[in-house]
């Protein structure tokens, strides 16, 4: 089989991705897996149903050690290897912050305290891990009304502001998945992991969705690593698509490129719809053009 050859990004490069793999026992769930995605750019985890997407945000993340592999975070205080450090510490200190396919938010509280309760990091330092906090010192008091002008913010680029004070699991679905984007970016991270965020979502909901990642991008300026199977969106909004199948990488380049590969083509559509593939695309199929290579 041919090897796909890669289209070149340009940019900065904020997380490298060298030689991922993540095996449970026998079974290899992502294999060898490199690319590069770049500061204030949307770079979008594409592939078919257990192609090792949410296995990769998992190492990235923390919650998988990774068998192998080096995951390089660029920021403007020097490098972080993520495969090196804890969760917790990749979230806090590196500054990735992530959502979940299954929407994870404290349902009971607020849609404000959900946003406050995300710096909570921030508030303790402030408190002097709660002596501030329980004395009322102005340093605790400043960092507080700090920590709700942010989640107000961020209220008003979600479209919430009115929803302030109901309870989130109150919030109509495609609003719960905004208010956790918006949870995300308020712990200020300098990479934003979004694992299937437009799942669910009607029409109007997706394209609420895509401003806002473009918001993220280009006004935030924080790069964003989408996993996401709504390809109105991956095409619309992404600079760079890198496609896994069966733990691979099989493309990776600009989302023209990545949508004109036969090879992405194939793996989508499987084996058996080849037959129901347009010529022009079977000519292009890298196994077709060997045999007519050799014939
Ligand atoms: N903790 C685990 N233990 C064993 N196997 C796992 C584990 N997590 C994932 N896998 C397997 O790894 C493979 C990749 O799964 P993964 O969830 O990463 O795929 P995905 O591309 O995110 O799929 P989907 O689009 O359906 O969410 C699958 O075969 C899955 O069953």
């Amino acid at each position: 089989m041919t090897t796909v050859p890669d289209t070149p990004i340009p940019g900065t490069p904020l997380l490298e991705v060298e030689h991922l793999t993540m095996r449970f026992g026998g079974l290899v769930a992502v294999n060898d897996v490199s690319f590069t995605a770049m500061e204030r750019q949307i770079t979008a985890i594409i592939g078919p149903n257990g192609a090792g997407k949410t296995t990769m945000f998992n190492c990235l993340t923390g919650f998988y050690s990774p068998t192998v592999g080096r995951l390089a975070l660029h920021r403007p205080d020097g490098i972080f290897l993520l495969e090196r450090l804890e969760a917790f510490r990749i979230s806090q200190q590196a500054g990735v912050a992530r959502t979940f396919q299954n929407i994870r938010l404290f349902a009971r509280m607020s849609v404000l305290e959900n946003l406050v309760v995300a710096q909570h990091n921030k508030l303790m330092k402030a408190s002097a891990f709660t002596l501030a906090g329980l004395l009322g010192l102005p340093s605790y008091r400043k960092a507080e009304k700090q920590a709700v002008e942010l989640a107000r913010y961020w209220l008003d680029k979600v479209k919430l502001t009115r929803f302030a004070d109901w309870e989130a699991g109150n919030l109509p679905y495609g609003a719960q998945r905004r208010l956790e984007i918006a949870r995300a970016m308020c712990t200020e991270p300098v990479l934003l992991c979004l694992d299937e965020p437009a799942a669910g979502l009607n029409p109007r909901e997706s394209g609420d969705l895509s401003e806002l990642l473009i918001h993220i991008r280009d006004e935030e300026k924080i790069g964003v690593l989408l996993i996401e199977h709504d390809m109105s969106v991956v095409m619309k909004i992404s600079d760079h698509v890198v496609v896994l199948d069966y733990g691979r990488k099989i493309s990776d380049g600009t989302p023209e490129f990545v949508k004109a590969d036969p090879t992405v083509i194939r793996a989508y559509l499987g084996e058996e719809e080849d037959e129901e593939l347009p010529d022009e695309v079977k000519r292009d199929l890298p196994e077709v053009a060997e045999r007519e290579e050799g014939a």
